[in-house]
């Protein structure tokens, strides 16, 4: 069970800063989000890295900030991470979006940059409306869609290298429900706004990348020079 308290939790305030991270109500205009959804397996992980090579995007895998702080010593959430990973659930929100907003805050900070992939979020509904609201709302979300079947042979196929406590047949099955029931909603949300960028997942990365690069310039993002 979740500690019923997390949203007064002082581990999960938002720093105390002269100035707020983003202006309100302008905050678009002051950061570029892009968050990328798939199922587990759909390949996110693989097209981000073209992506940020390509379009110098800062890439946010929200499952590894998790996995990042359930491992890091003295975290209080770790123990309670590592049981929502390994059953497919959702970590409560306020973890999740805090470590969003601390990454995004360090990366401001440190070298300006404020263009951001948001890689596997938001997965269930509170969090898109809780990130959008209190964050930045996105430029569109990136989909990737693929059949479950795929990402299956995927998925084990990276269990056999990737260490990760769900990269299981068990926690699989799971995954696969809990994106079904509580983030596919999300991606219909975004679309019935038009605001989803939907990719064929299924050829190769290659192949997908191609589509990418044309549903980026569909919405009018550029390579960056390099
Ligand atoms: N288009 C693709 N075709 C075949 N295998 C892929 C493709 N994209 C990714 N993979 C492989 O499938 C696995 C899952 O991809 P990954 O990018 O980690 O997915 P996600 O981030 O959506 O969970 C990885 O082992 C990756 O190398
Ligand atoms: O916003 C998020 C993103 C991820 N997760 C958890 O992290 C796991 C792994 O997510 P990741 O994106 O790393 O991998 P994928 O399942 O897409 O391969 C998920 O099953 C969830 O348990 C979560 O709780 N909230």
């Amino acid at each position: 069970m979740p500690p019923t308290n997390l949203k007064d939790n002082p581990a999960l305030q938002a720093p105390k800063r002269n100035k707020p991270l983003f202006t309100p109500g302008t905050a678009q205009n002051q950061a570029l989000v892009i968050f990328v959804l798939g199922g587990p397996g759909a390949g996110k992980g693989t097209q981000c890295a073209n992506i940020v090579r390509d379009y110098g995007f800062k890439h946010l895998s929200a499952g590894d900030l998790l996995r990042e702080e359930q491992d890091r010593q003295g975290s209080e959430f770790g123990d309670m991470i590592k049981d929502y990973i390994k059953e497919g659930q959702i970590v409560p929100m306020e973890v999740t979006v805090q470590l969003l907003e601390n990454a995004m805050t360090h990366e401001i900070e440190t070298s300006g940059n404020r263009r951001f992939l948001i890689d596997g979020f938001p997965r269930k509904m509170d969090q898109a409306v809780a990130f959008e609201e209190k964050v930045v709302p996105s430029k569109f979300t990136l989909f990737f869609d693929c059949p479950e079947e795929t990402m299956r042979e995927r998925l084990l196929n990276r269990g056999k290298t990737s260490g990760r406590a769900d990269d299981n047949e068990e926690s699989i099955k799971k995954r696969f429900r809990t994106f079904v029931e509580t983030s596919m909603p999300v991606v219909e949300m975004f679309e019935g706004e038009g605001r989803v960028v939907r990719i064929s997942a299924t050829q190769g990365p290659e192949e997908v990348y191609e589509g990418v690069k044309k549903g980026f310039a569909e919405r009018g993002l550029e390579m960056v020079e390099k």
